[in-house]
């Protein structure tokens, strides 16, 4: 089966690259020429990349189209100081087989054996390079072969260059552990660097030491100030940071300048943050909306990100990567963010199909929305719990835990009230200060749940010292995504946890908000918000007692399949019925009513 992006793609042309699966490599592991051939063949008629996996015995085990991320293989550990086992030949259909950052990052990401591009230009075959994983100055790192002739490729021995790439790593554990050392440098902020401390765990980043700078010395080369660099040089070394990490965006020639000044991998907090949601997310669409922010930030700062682009693929270093090479790069990467984007309209699409059927059948929804660690989820969790307890809840309990976004995908559950109106809870993302524009972007259309709601909650964990900031940073978003209007509820939560005087506080600051203070950890208050739920909750719903004839059945089928039935009885004159409906319903059935 030929797996990736094979839309739009003939049969016939798929049965040519099907025919890569019967060929076997030689036990040498080296290119074949029929494989070579077919790859280039088809390359330049579909004008994308393809992909092939070969396992060392010489057997295709899998043939995608689409760059190298694509392939499917069993992932490796980046603690196991060994190969994968697995080679990946693919074709860059623009004649220039230089290895792109996507493709060296691939190569120490999956352990490949080699990853070897194929410049296919007119059908054919115009250059081959060859990328394999090598440790030097104890970091991962790809050493690149070629560009070279076909003949030439054909020739390699490319057995002993695995060898060497086998015992180089052998010795790769003593330096590598499996948490990064960070030094963290902030401005003025004793509370943002905290968070950015927070963040670093999330991330499994193990903060060393922290560094604060005067708000009024930033620098526009460096950001810090140059006695801050020889600081912040000599704790480097002190703690043996592997990465420092700037409590703000820096632009791409400041990160370069740092690095170069450091001679360490540089990154800012909004890097971070994409890189906590990139290992967080976990529905198609999420992943496919991170990837799509990660790319739009690292393209302009490609030249300076060379370090951190590959960070992902386990440290391989590829600092200062020639111009053209980076204009290769950036290509690869737009294509890629039109590819992503293509997709996401398709998703988009189906959700929106969801959300029309969702209401069609008029469910009042709640949106659960707040400061990244409130409780949300928590909260979320422990109704479901009280009010919906013999649903499989296992299955469905939302993913609540003590780190910074637990929860990337919105989710969604029905309840009933007392009232007995149903209504959907539907859990969102953390909101958090200094969020990427390009992620509010992002997860705009997740966050589209909280914009079709009707009521919001905004869960605030008041045992937060910043927890007023906080209040104000959600505001902020919900402004952004025009939902600042809507009903809602001021959850102060874990009030457990909290002081009073400073509940007190919060609440005196937003005294004109509907406010409640709970527990959703040991349930406390949680009828009483249940209540308020109910009385904000914007009333659509009607209580009707209908007489229908008995010639006119359909009617009362109508009401049975669009209301909720409180009361059926057959009199002589036809149906009696007790319903709550909704406005549409109700008016529909005017005529018979009592
Ligand atoms: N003391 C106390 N802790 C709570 C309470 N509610 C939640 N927590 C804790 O707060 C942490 C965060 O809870 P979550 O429910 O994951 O928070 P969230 O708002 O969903 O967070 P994200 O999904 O990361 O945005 C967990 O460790 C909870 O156990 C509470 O009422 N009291
Ligand atoms: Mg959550």
């Amino acid at each position: 089966m030929i797996t990736g992006n094979i839309e739009g793609i003939r049969n016939t042309i798929l049965d040519k690259l099907e025919a890569i699966y019967e060929i076997n490599t030689n036990k040498n592991y080296n290119l074949n020429m029929e494989m070579i051939d077919i790859l280039c063949y088809v390359t330049d008629i579909i004008n994308r990349e393809i992909s092939v996996a070969i396992d060392r015995r010489g057997n295709v085990i899998n043939v995608s189209i689409g760059d190298n991320s694509t392939v499917e293989i069993a992932s490796v550990d980046i603690k196991d100081r060994k190969l994968s086992g697995v080679a990946v030949i693919h074709t860059h259909p623009k004649g220039n087989s230089r290895l792109s950052l996507l493709d060296i990052s691939a190569l120490g990401r999956q352990k490949l054996d080699y990853i070897a591009a194929l410049g296919v230009e007119n059908g054919k075959c115009r250059e081959i390079s060859f990328g394999f994983c090598i440790v030097q100055d104890e970091q991962l790192k790809a050493k690149v072969i070629g560009p070279i002739t076909v003949e030439a490729a054909l020739n390699l021995d490319i057995r002993s260059e695995i060898l060497q790439s086998e015992e180089s790593i052998k010795g790769y554990e003593n330096v590598q552990d499996d948490c990064e050392r960070a030094l963290l440098v902030g401005i003025d902020s004793q509370e943002s660097i905290e968070e950015l401390r927070e963040l670093a765990k999330a991330c499994n980043v193990k903060t060393m030491d922290m560094v604060i700078q005067n708000k009024e010395k930033v620098d526009t080369a460096f950001y810090v100030g140059r006695g801050k660099i020889d600081e912040i040089s000599y704790l480097v070394q002190l703690h043996k940071a592997n990465v420092v990490i700037f409590d703000d965006e820096l632009s791409a020639s400041q990160i370069r300048n740092v690095e170069d000044a450091l001679g360490v991998k540089v990154i800012d907090r909004t890097t971070l943050i994409l890189e906590i949601f990139a290992r967080r997310a976990r529905t198609k669409e999420a992943k496919i909306q991170v990837e799509l922010a990660q790319l739009k930030y690292r393209l302009p700062r490609l030249i300076g990100m060379g370090g951190v682009l590959s960070r992902t693929g386990g440290g391989i270093g590829t600092r200062g990567p020639g111009e053209k090479k980076l204009e290769t790069d950036k290509r690869h990467i737009r294509e890629r963010i039109y590819d992503l984007k293509r997709e996401l309209v398709k998703i988009k699409e189906t959700r929106k199909t969801q959300r029309e059927k969702r209401e069609k059948e008029n469910i009042p929804k709640v949106a659960l929305v707040g400061y990244t660690n409130a409780g949300k989820s928590t909260l979320r969790n422990k109704i479901c719990q009280i009010y919906a307890p013999n649903e499989a809840m296992d299955k469905e309990k939302v993913f609540e835990a003590n780190m910074l976004f637990a929860t990337l995908d919105t989710t969604i559950r029905a309840i009933e009230l007392e009232d007995s109106r149903i209504v959907t809870f539907t859990d969102t993302v953390g909101f958090i200060s200094k969020l990427p524009h390009d992620l509010v972007e992002a997860f705009k259309s997740t966050l589209e749940e909280v914009i079709y709601s009707d009521l919001l909650l905004h869960v605030v964990d008041s045992s937060s010292p910043s927890a007023i900031d906080q209040i104000n940073v959600v505001n902020e978003v919900l402004k952004e995504l025009n939902a600042q209007d809507k009903p809602s509820i001021l959850v102060l939560n874990k009030i457990d946890a909290a002081d009073k005087e400073a509940v007190e506080k919060i609440k005196e600051k937003f005294a004109d908000e509907n406010f409640i203070d709970i527990s959703a950890k040991e349930g406390l208050n949680i009828d009483v918000l249940m209540k308020k739920i109910q009385e904000y909750l914007p009333n659509n719903m009607l209580q009707g007692k209908f007489l229908i004839p008995y010639d006119k059945q359909n009617i009362v089928a109508y009401i049975h399949q669009n209301g909720k039935i409180n009361m059926e009885e057959y009199k002589e004159e036809g149906t009696y019925i007790e319903a709550i409906v909704d406005k549409k319903i109700y008016n529909k059935c005017k005529e018979f009513l009592l």
